[in-house]
Order: structure tokens, then C-alpha cells, then sequence
């Protein structure tokens, strides 16, 4: 295997080769860092992935559970349609603060909507408020609860709607069925519901980089 170091030093390669120089990403990152957020974004080369997936999925409606400093959030509302919404759910009142002060930084207050409180609590509210389906939901909140979050992305999709979960791989834990870590069962168990469901079609990618060994979930909702 290659050493981390070299993950990181492709992972600059790409990021330079391929992203435009992002004065307000960049300043997004050190506002979370001033913070004292943990440094859990997605990496700016997958932050460009969400970007052209939310693009490819033509996504006007986007949920994303797991805001923590509005990182991932910014790279997905930035591919939205005049007119688009993104939901973004968020315990830490302390991260929400950070990520509201970022959508500011970033120009995109009016299209994101950030709900702060248990994500669990919230898409209920959100049942009960009739939100209308989404086109695109990405998951990367506490793992544990992925399974629930999966039976809410199910509940607020429609056919075609694109489900994506984050941090899938977990340093190649996922394979050890005696992990007693409960964000490597709660991701198993993710698995697991995603296999005995019908309604997705769905895939998982090994990646590693600047943030180590992980990997993304991509699914669909069948039509
Ligand atoms: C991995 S971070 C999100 C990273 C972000 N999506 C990005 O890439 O920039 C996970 C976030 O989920 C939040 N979180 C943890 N438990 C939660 C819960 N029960 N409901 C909502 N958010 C939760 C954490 O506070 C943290 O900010
Ligand atoms: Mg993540």
C-alpha cells in the first residue's frame, strides 16, 4: 500500500490540476478551524464531486444530514438552479453558528435552510410539515443512526431521487462484523438495509486521500 503521504500529495495534485483557486472555500475551512470544529470535511476534490453530482442529478431540492461548518453544504447549494433549496440538518449549535456565518461568507443564505437540533427530531418536523421530496440527499452525520436516516432519506424521495452516504469504508473496518465501534455497526447495519431494500440500486467506492481511507455510498431510487 502507498504511504498516507502520497494519498495527500495526489489529492493537492488533483485539487490544483482540476479546482479553480476558492478564496471563500479556502476561508470557509480556516473559519471552521478558528472554531475548533474537527477537521471532518469532505476533501475539496469530493466536494467538487458532490458538486457535479448534484448537477448531473439537475438537483432543485437537496437534503443533507451533517452540516458541521457548511463545507460539503456550500460545494452542493452552489450547484443549484436559481430558485433551488438546500435543507441542511445540524445538532452542534456551535457548528450551525460557524455554518451560518460561512453561507453568508459564501453569498448562499437565501437558498439554504439550516435546521439545528437532533437530525432525527428534525425530518420528523419535517414529515409533519409536509416537506416535499428531494432530488438529491447526501448523509454524513452520526453514524450510529444511519439506519434511521436511510428509512427518512427513503420517506422524503421520489423515483430517481440520488441518496449519498458518507464515510462508508471506515479505515476497512466494515468488514470486521465484531467492531464495537457503533459508527462501524451503524454502518453495517446501513448495508444491510440497503441490500434487503428494493427500491434502491445502489454501490459503494473505496477512496483514499488527505483524509485517510474511506469511501462514499451512491444509490438510486428506482422508478
Ligand atoms: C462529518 S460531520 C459533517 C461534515 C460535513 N458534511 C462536511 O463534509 O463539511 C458530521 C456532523 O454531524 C453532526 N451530528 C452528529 N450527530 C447529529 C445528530 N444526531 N443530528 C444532526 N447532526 C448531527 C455533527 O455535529 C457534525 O457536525
Ligand atoms: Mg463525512
Amino acid at each position: 500500500m502507498q504511504a498516507a503521504n502520497t494519498w495527500e500529495q495526489v489529492d493537492r495534485y488533483i485539487s490544483e490540476q482540476l479546482l479553480p483557486d476558492d478564496a471563500v472555500l479556502e476561508e470557509v475551512l480556516a473559519a471552521n478551524r478558528k472554531a475548533g470544529l474537527p477537521p471532518i470535511e469532505v476533501t475539496p476534490n469530493q466536494g467538487q464531486l458532490l458538486n457535479l453530482w448534484a448537477r448531473m442529478q439537475r438537483a432543485e431540492r437537496i437534503l443533507e444530514i451533517g452540516t458541521l461548518g457548511g463545507y460539503s453544504t456550500i460545494w452542493l447549494a452552489r450547484a443549484l438552479p436559481v430558485g433551488g433549496r438546500l435543507v441542511t440538518l445540524e445538532l452542534d449549535p456551535l457548528h450551525a453558528r460557524t455554518a451560518q456565518h460561512n453561507f453568508a461568507l459564501a453569498e448562499l443564505e437565501s437558498k439554504i435552510e439550516l435546521r439545528v437540533g437532533p437530525a432525527l427530531e428534525q425530518l420528523a418536523r419535517m414529515k409533519e410539515e409536509n416537506a416535499a421530496p428531494f432530488d438529491l440527499i447526501f448523509i454524513d452525520a452520526d453514524k450510529p443512526n444511519n439506519p434511521g436516516y436511510l428509512q427518512w432519506a427513503l420517506h422524503f424521495s421520489r423515483p430517481g431521487t440520488v441518496i449519498i452516504g458518507d464515510n462508508v469504508i471506515r479505515d476497512g473496518e466494515i468488514v470486521n462484523g465484531h467492531s464495537t465501534d457503533p459508527r462501524v455497526q451503524g454502518v453495517r447495519q446501513f448495508y444491510r438495509m440497503l441490500a434487503a431494500e428494493p427500491r434502491i440500486s445502489a454501490t459503494a467506492i473505496q477512496t483514499v486521500g488527505s483524509k485517510g481511507y474511506d469511501g462514499f455510498m451512491l444509490g438510486i431510487v428506482n422508478g
